[in-house]
């Protein structure tokens, strides 16, 4: 296996767009899953293909809750997307990830409900591993890539998914940091790791800290006004890391170390002639690679 790179991100709250894309085009992508949060910003960067997605839409039309998180992850492998950079503003549960910080994220506990996690479901089974959700040879390469811009990067840290759209209670807080153990909280990880894990996408996931929720004794509440001016300064050096990503990544992608790129190969459990043609058409993009493999 090994295909060509193309790097995709997935723009979060304050990151709706990226300069410095030679031949940028603003394109609209169709899917099964119907559409997804925007159009998608194709273009290069260094001579190595990239796909930028606004999560939220351009002008911030979703919410946690209604980003067609299906769409957005299926348009992307559409476009020949090998490798996913997630940029998310994240509270800090740990007083050493101060706001300004990046972090890695490695780890998530999905707190979300309601929305659809999978591609999968009646008629054609699959069940995928997501122990290790995120790629670490994707994620080192972010980490080096934000070290060079100066930027404080802590690896590894576990990502509370919350379904938003309020922050969380005091006790909420509390409870994620002191008894479950987790470095950073938000509203968008979950099921978007899921379903890149599902397409066979390396994903990684850079949580830019803007607060620290509400435990902090010194902190008070989290107030979007105060997360607003850190962000966008945070986002400034999420789009400088991503330009330093075509250096640090090989554009004949090997196969994935960590086997990211064949998570469906014993995934599937649906007998061929049991399969849903329909659910089956609609996962061209996603699962074309096990369900309709090349005749040799
Ligand atoms: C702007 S505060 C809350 C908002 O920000 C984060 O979005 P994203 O993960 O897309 O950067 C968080 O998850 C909430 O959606
Ligand atoms: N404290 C917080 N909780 C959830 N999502 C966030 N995004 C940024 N800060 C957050």
């Amino acid at each position: 296996m090994g295909n060509r790179m193309m790097i995709g991100v997935i723009g979060g709250s304050g990151l709706y767009g990226m300069d410095g894309l030679r031949d940028a085009e603003w394109r609209s992508v169709d899917t099964p899953w119907g559409a997804p949060s925007d159009s998608i910003l194709t273009g290069a960067l260094d001579g190595t293909p990239v796909a930028f997605l606004p999560r939220h839409g351009r002008g911030h039309v979703h919410s946690p809750s209604s980003v067609p998180y299906r769409a957005n992850i299926d348009a992307l492998k559409r476009l020949g997307v090998t490798d996913v950079i997630s940029v998310s503003a994240c509270g800090s549960f740990r007083e050493e990830m101060a706001p300004g910080d990046f972090v890695m994220v490695d780890q998530f506990i999905d707190r979300t409900r309601g929305r659809a996690t999978s591609f999968f479901g009646a008629g054609c089974v699959a069940h995928v591993s997501v122990a290790n959700p995120t790629c670490a040879r994707l994620s080192a390469a972010c980490a080096e890539a934000a070290r060079a811009t100066g930027t404080r990067m802590h690896d590894g840290g576990t990502y509370l998914a919350m379904e938003g759209p309020q922050f969380s209670t005091l006790a909420e807080s509390r409870l994620y940091r002191e008894v479950w153990g987790c470095d950073v909280i938000g509203m968008t990880a979950m099921p978007e790791a899921k379903l890149a894990r599902e397409a066979e996408l390396c994903y990684a996931c850079v949580a830019m800290i803007t607060d620290y929720d509400s435990w902090h004794p010194d902190h008070g509440e989290v107030d979007v006004t105060a997360i607003i001016t850190t962000l966008t300064e945070n986002a400034a050096r999420g789009c400088k890391m991503i330009a330093g990503l075509p250096a640090r990544l090989e554009p004949d992608r090997p196969p994935c170390p960590c086997g990211c790129d064949r998570a469906l190969e014993h995934a599937l459990l649906t007998a061929p002639g049991a399969r849903d043609a329909d659910l089956v058409a609609r996962l061209d993009a996603v699962a074309g690679r096990v369900l309709d493999p090349p005749s040799t």
